[in-house]
């Protein structure tokens, strides 16, 4: 369905995308997520037809985005991160403006507004005016909006980012819908756990790349391996020591009072030899356990990786 290749971008002397790769399949609901300046916006403008790329190779849908940038409109719907304001208009008038837009009147217009107000759970507002919306109903409007030329492919820029729990769940709920009639759905945002509970697939950004991809699972997975293992002893510390200084996949050992704090890149299954090797060799352990995982802690060990890479 989406296929980036190689994509730079530069705004003058500012690189915003650095070659960036990204693969995303029909039916996939992909989460993009990046810390703030990563590139984004700029690659969701670039996908949308909004902006061309310096280089690199950009396919939605079939379509050469950068020799039939026109028809891109057709299969996109882009829903920014921003709302205008609407003076005076009300949600079903809204909608029915913005049908015209594609050419929509009358009653067509009428009964496929109120069903896609339906859809997003907007029935009971359609005659309040859009400026008294609160922010999460707004985020609603413009993704019945967006649907209304039925695009194929979805991209909503930070649509989770201000939402309470309620709201956040209530568009999971949605997007799982819209998976279901079809669509292809790109969603950003700087906060991984909330894109974690919506998406079937993850690509992290930092600067410009594209750092892992995968599936929700693998990129969990990944991020607990980032987080420090913490081993507690009562006793023959030193030989613990040295069993880990032998262990490959043991690094950044730091000793804390009674308690050894190492990243271990490991899966379950290593950790339990680990701990069995301790066992074997007459080292007490009392705790055994990984750290709370964090999105920084994963970006951390990506870009310490990247940096070492280069030096
Ligand atoms: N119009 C512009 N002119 C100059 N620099 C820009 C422009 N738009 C973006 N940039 C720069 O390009 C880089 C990527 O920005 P972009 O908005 O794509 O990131 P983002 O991941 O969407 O960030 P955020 O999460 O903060 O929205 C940043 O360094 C930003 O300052």
């Amino acid at each position: 369905m989406l296929d980036l290749e190689n994509v730079h971008k530069n705004y003058g002397k500012v690189t915003a995308l650095d070659g960036l790769n990204i693969t995303i399949s029909k039916g996939e609901i992909f989460g993009f997520v990046g810390p703030n300046g990563a590139g984004k916006t700029t690659a969701m403008k670039i996908i949308s037809g909004l902006l061309l790329p310096d280089s690199g190779r950009v396919k939605v849908a079939g379509v050469d985005a950068l020799k039939e940038n026109h028809v891109l409109k057709e299969k996109i719907g882009y829903i920014p991160d921003f709302f205008g304001v609407y003076d005076n208009l009300k949600v079903n008038e809204y909608m029915e403006f913005f049908g015209s837009i594609y050419g929509m009147e009358g009653e067509k217009a009428k009964k496929l507004s109120l069903e896609l107000l339906e859809l997003v759970n907007l029935s009971d507002k359609a005659e309040q005016y859009v400026d008294h919306l609160s922010r999460g109903m707004k985020q609603k409007l413009c993704l019945a909006r967006s649907l209304l030329h039925n695009p194929e492919l979805l991209i909503l820029d930070e649509p989770a980012s201000g939402l309470d729990p309620r709201a956040r769940y209530e568009m999971k709920e949605i997007l799982k819908n819209l998976r279901q009639l079809g669509k292809t759905i790109l969603i950003s945002s700087h906060i991984l756990p909330e894109l974690a509970q919506m998406c079937t697939n993850i690509g992290v950004i930092d600067k410009g790349k594209m750092v892992m991809t995968g599936t929700v699972d693998h990129i969990f997975h990944e991020m607990e391996s980032a987080n420090p293992l913490v081993i507690r002893f009562t006793r023959n510390h030193e030989r613990a020591l040295e069993i880990l200084k032998e262990n490959p996949l043991a690094d950044n050992i730091a000793i804390r009072n009674k308690s050894i704090s190492i990243t271990f890149k490991g899966n379950e299954e290593e950790e339990a030899r680990l701990l069995s090797t301790f066992i074997q060799e007459g080292v007490m352990v009392s705790s055994f356990t990984r750290e709370e995982g964090s999105l920084e802690s994963l970006f951390m060990q990506i870009t310490a990786k990247e940096e070492a890479e280069f030096t």
